[in-house]
């Protein structure tokens, strides 16, 4: 990772902008958009700059360029076409330790800007780091398709109701299981066809409802032969829900890395018995249990009993079936 991804908050906050382009009319907009108090240094202001001058959305600096306006500053961006003054800009806000993006060069950038989506306050953004703007823009393109518009208000919709939820689900991972429980239910679609209160009010009766019994589950997964690209959907989806990861250690670092994060992950014993004992035993604590292991092995060879055992004990077992080469 070449740049430390953040998000700034600039409320109420000063960023001085030099120059007053095509450019410049783009990160002002955005930095409007966040609340920012913009000083703007330029020789020549776009039409749409003039605008908002004349309406108070900024302030335009007077005179010749004072690097000492800097110091007032939370954040620089140097957006004239004139490269060797934006390298000067770069060196002022530098000596003063200030962040500065200067938009004809990553190299000189101690902040780069990236392409968002907005779904606020849900918002993806995308860099690629300076290599590649436009493959920055078009991968924001097609996240813009994908991404439902009701995001936003259903993000809206857990902050307003952040503290009622933590009080009637205080333990994390029943939190965590309730929250699926509503992205997978009727409220998104709700938010779609925008019926706003019928989306409040199945969050407030979901909330008062009995908070749903932790029931464990054990899925056993076989990966296939090793290469991520070849585990199956279903593999997949286990894997971005498991609370409780085990693998077999003949799995490879870079497939387990693609199960959820925060899970706990461990390796199997190599004593069959034991190994199958412990898994039991965590899902019996009411977690979701996954199973790693190469090939299709749960439902061919040593470890096809498995899931039997499991079942036995009385927890949910599926069984997750790897490609094999014939
Ligand atoms: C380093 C960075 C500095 C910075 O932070 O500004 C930078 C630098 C440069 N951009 C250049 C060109 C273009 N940039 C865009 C678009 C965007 N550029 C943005 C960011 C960044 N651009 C930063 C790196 C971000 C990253 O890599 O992830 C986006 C994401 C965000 C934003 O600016 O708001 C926004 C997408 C918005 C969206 O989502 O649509 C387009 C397309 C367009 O305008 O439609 C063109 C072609 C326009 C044309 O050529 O006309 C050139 C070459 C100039 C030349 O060749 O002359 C340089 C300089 C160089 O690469 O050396
Ligand atoms: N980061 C990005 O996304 C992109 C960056 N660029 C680069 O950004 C730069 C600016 O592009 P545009 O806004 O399209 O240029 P532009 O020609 O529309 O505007 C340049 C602005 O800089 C001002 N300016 C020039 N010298 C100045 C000085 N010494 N002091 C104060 N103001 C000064 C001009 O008055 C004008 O307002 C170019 O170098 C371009 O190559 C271009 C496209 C995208």
């Amino acid at each position: 990772m070449r740049l430390f991804p953040l998000f700034a908050d600039l409320d109420g906050r000063e960023v001085l902008v030099v120059g007053g382009g095509d450019v410049a009319l783009r990160k002002v907009e955005a930095l409007l958009g966040a609340g920012a108090r913009v000083r703007l240094f330029a020789l020549e202001l776009h039409p749409t700059l003039q605008d908002w001058l004349a309406h108070g959305r900024l302030v335009r600096l007077p005179g010749d360029f004072n690097p000492d306006w800097i110091d007032g500053c939370w954040l620089v961006v140097a957006a004239t076409d004139d490269a060797d003054f934006n390298a000067h800009l770069a060196a002022e806000a530098g000596r003063r330790r200030r962040l500065a993006n200067i938009v004809d060069d990553a190299a000189l950038s101690t902040f780069q800007v990236p392409a968002i989506v907005d779904r606020s306050p849900l918002l993806v953004a995308i860099s690629s780091a300076g290599a590649a703007p436009m493959l920055a823009r078009r991968v924001r393109e097609q996240l813009e398709a994908t991404l439902d518009a009701s995001l936003g208000p259903l993000a809206d919709l857990f902050a307003r109701h952040r503290d009622a939820i933590r009080h009637a689900l205080p333990d994390l991972a029943q939190r965590r299981r309730w929250f699926e429980a509503v992205l997978d239910g009727r409220i998104p679609a709700l938010l779609r066809e925008r019926r706003l209160d019928e989306a409040e009010a199945a969050l407030a009766a979901g909330l008062a409802a009995d908070a749903p019994a932790a029931t464990g589950s054990v899925a056993l997964v076989g990966v296939g032969p090793g290469d991520p690209s070849l585990l199956t959907l279903h593999a997949l989806r286990a894997m971005h829900r498991v609370d409780r990861l085990f693998y077999d250690e003949a799995v490879p670092p870079d497939l387990r890395a693609l199960a959820r994060r925060d899970a706990h992950v461990e390796i199997l014993s190599a004593d069959d018995g034991a190994a199958r004992a412990k898994v039991v035993d965590a899902a019996l604590r009411g977690v979701r249990v996954v199973v790693l292991a190469p090939g299709d092995a749960f439902r061919r060879g040593e470890r096809s009993g498995w899931a039997d055992a499991v079942r036995a004990a009385g927890l949910p077992c599926e069984v997750v079936a790897g490609i094999v080469a014939d």
